[in-house]
């Protein structure tokens, strides 16, 4: 049966319009939300306005008059912003209200200690493809989410890209690895393309190079469904220039330098969990 929307996907709100509220925003119209049925609060008004032209939904401040007849709410704040957010909307949630998060670290205990109890909570964390429709997004319910909250949380991403389920011990490393993996990626773009130019390329030609070359790498990868090695085995010849560069990358930790990165993520998602529930008065 098809993830979409096919009949009353019921009022749906996104808490925070920035990077991935819009992401989210974009996937669930392209799902069949009506956009009568959309809202996003937004404390900058320039942000708000832009998103309401742009996507035809309504886009206010107020946070808990909004969530008030809502039966899907999206928290797409920062960290730091999510506890005194729930303070400001718990006592306006519809009792049958789906709460569903983006933000990094926070685990669905977080929001099910601080909203009435037995709401409904599913912990996303999805990547920044999701606006162009191919990003990669892990959910985990909480306590008191069912099959029936985990299929909404599926609808609701089902334009952003792949969408797997997850246990919520594995939500830090889905973080380290999909959630900030698009930023590696770009870092590897840019890298390349300064090698590129240290070789005397010119700058736009390095990195059309270096950008077609990750997106083709990443489709083939997508496409012939071979595992990596064996596709990075086809580029290398025997004796010849990839091997070389192979070399270097092995002599110079790129490969340790990954998984170091990897576990610096997982840390720091832990650490904002810690710092939201340490933060004052909420
Ligand atoms: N950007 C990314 O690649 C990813 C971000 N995330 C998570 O998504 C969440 C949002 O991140 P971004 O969209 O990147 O941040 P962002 O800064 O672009 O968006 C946050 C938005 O919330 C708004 N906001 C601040 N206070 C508010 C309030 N009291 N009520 C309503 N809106 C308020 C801000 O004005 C801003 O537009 C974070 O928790 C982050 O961990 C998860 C995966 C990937
Ligand atoms: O950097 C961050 O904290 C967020 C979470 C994953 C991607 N961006």
């Amino acid at each position: 049966m098809s993830p979409e929307v096919t009949g009353d996907a019921g009022r749906l709100v996104i808490l925070g319009g920035g990077v991935m509220g819009e992401a989210i925003l974009a996937g669930v119209l392209a799902s069949g939300w009506g956009a009568d049925d959309v809202v996003v609060t937004e404390p900058s008004t320039a942000r708000g306005a832009d998103l309401a032209a742009r996507y035809g939904i309504r886009c206010v401040v107020g946070n808990a008059a909004a969530v008030r007849d809502a039966d899907t709410v999206v928290v797409a704040l920062k960290p730091k912003d999510v506890g005194p957010v729930l303070a400001e909307i718990a006592g306006s949630l519809a009792p049958a209200a789906l709460l569903v998060s983006v933000a990094a670290g926070l685990p669905c205990s977080f929001y099910e200690r601080r909203v009435p109890a037995g709401t409904a909570v599913v912990r996303v964390m999805p990547n920044t493809p999701a606006v162009i429709g191919r990003g990669a997004s892990a959910i985990s319910a909480g306590a008191h989410a069912t099959e029936q909250h985990l299929a909404r949380t599926e609808r609701i991403l089902a334009r952003t890209g792949l969408v797997v389920r997850a246990a919520e011990k594995d939500l830090d490393a889905v973080t380290a690895i999909s959630g900030s993996g698009p930023a590696y990626v770009f870092y590897v773009v840019d890298a390349l393309a300064e090698a590129g130019v240290l070789l005397g390329l010119t700058r736009d030609r390095a990195r059309q190079l270096a950008v077609a070359t990750v997106a083709g790498a990443a489709a083939l990868l997508e496409e012939s469904g071979e595992h990596p090695v064996i596709l990075r085995e086809r580029v290398s010849s025997p004796g010849g220039t990839t091997v070389a560069a192979l070399r270097e990358l092995d002599a110079h930790g790129v490969r340790a330098g990954f998984l170091a990165a990897a576990e610096a993520a997982r840390d720091r998602s832990r650490e904002l969990a810690a710092e939201a529930d340490a933060a004052p008065g909420v």
